[in-house]
């Protein structure tokens, strides 16, 4: 579980700047959160200052419960302690970024295990046969990122993404590269492994249609000023 409380981060390019608040938020494991808003209202770099990326300017709470521990990741910010939170990134955060981020000198079955290689963890085989199969890319997985296409790297990078079982898995629109059936069949992935594993999960996208249904708790970007926005519930939580 994760429980953030009163976390701000501005950014600046030289005169301009651009604030981005997020005023509480609970995520339990295996509960997923859509996080909506327009274009440049601040979505990826909420994901990045919620993922230890981007170090926030103001942090009164952020804590992540996991297998009965509590970890104060908003101390671990404040006192600047970078090797212990690069740590809990690799063990405990999946990222699926916009960029998809697969490196090109490994094939996509190396890229999607080496999480794994890098945690000395053993390789489940089921799981990796039942998650490339599921998302059509089980005959892609002994080719180079360049071979595939946009929409196949983005399905090989979410299952790289949570692979290692992470606590949370942040992702930056993970379906803008996919055809309606792909968009379906991965975000249905992502709920269903996100309960499987007790992922939490927070997904940015503006695929709003295809999630109305799915009732999903929904952060939406409100801008607070032409420079600032705050991430607000669209609905109380049950
Ligand atoms: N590296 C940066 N330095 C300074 N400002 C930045 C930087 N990256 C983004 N910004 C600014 O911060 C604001 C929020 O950007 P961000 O990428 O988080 O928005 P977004 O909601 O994810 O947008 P999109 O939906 O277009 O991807 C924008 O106004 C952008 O110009």
């Amino acid at each position: 579980m994760l429980t953030i409380n009163q976390i701000a981060i501005s950014r600046s390019t030289g005169k301009s700047f651009f604030s981005v608040c997020l005023p509480n938020l609970t995520v339990k494991a295996g509960e997923v959160v859509v996080i909506q808003g327009d274009s440049g209202a601040g979505k990826s770099t909420l994901l990045e200052m919620v993922g230890m990326i981007l170090k926030p300017d103001k942090i009164d709470s952020y804590n992540m419960a996991i297998d009965h521990c509590d970890i104060d990741i908003a101390t671990l910010i404040k006192q600047n302690k970078i090797d212990q939170l690069a740590n809990i990134r690799a063990k405990y955060l999946g990222f699926m970024l916009q960029t998809g981020g697969l490196l090109p000198f490994l094939t996509v079955r190396d890229n999607i295990l080496l999480s794994l290689k890098l945690l000395q963890k053993k390789v489940d085989n089921n799981r990796f046969d039942y998650l490339v199969q599921k998302l059509n890319i089980a005959h892609l997985i002994n080719k180079y990122p360049k071979q595939l296409s946009i929409g196949e790297r983005q399905r090989a990078s979410f299952i790289r993404s949570i692979i290692h079982k992470p606590a949370l898995l942040l992702a930056d629109e993970p379906t803008s590269a996919l055809d309606p059936y792909n968009a379906n069949l991965l975000f249905d992935l992502i709920i269903e492994q996100a309960q499987q594993d007790n992922i939490a999960a927070m997904i940015v996208t503006h695929d709003w249609q295809r999630i109305a249904d799915k009732g999903l708790f929904t952060l939406s970007a409100k801008l607070t000023s032409s420079q600032s926005s705050e991430f607000l519930p669209q609905q109380d939580k049950a």
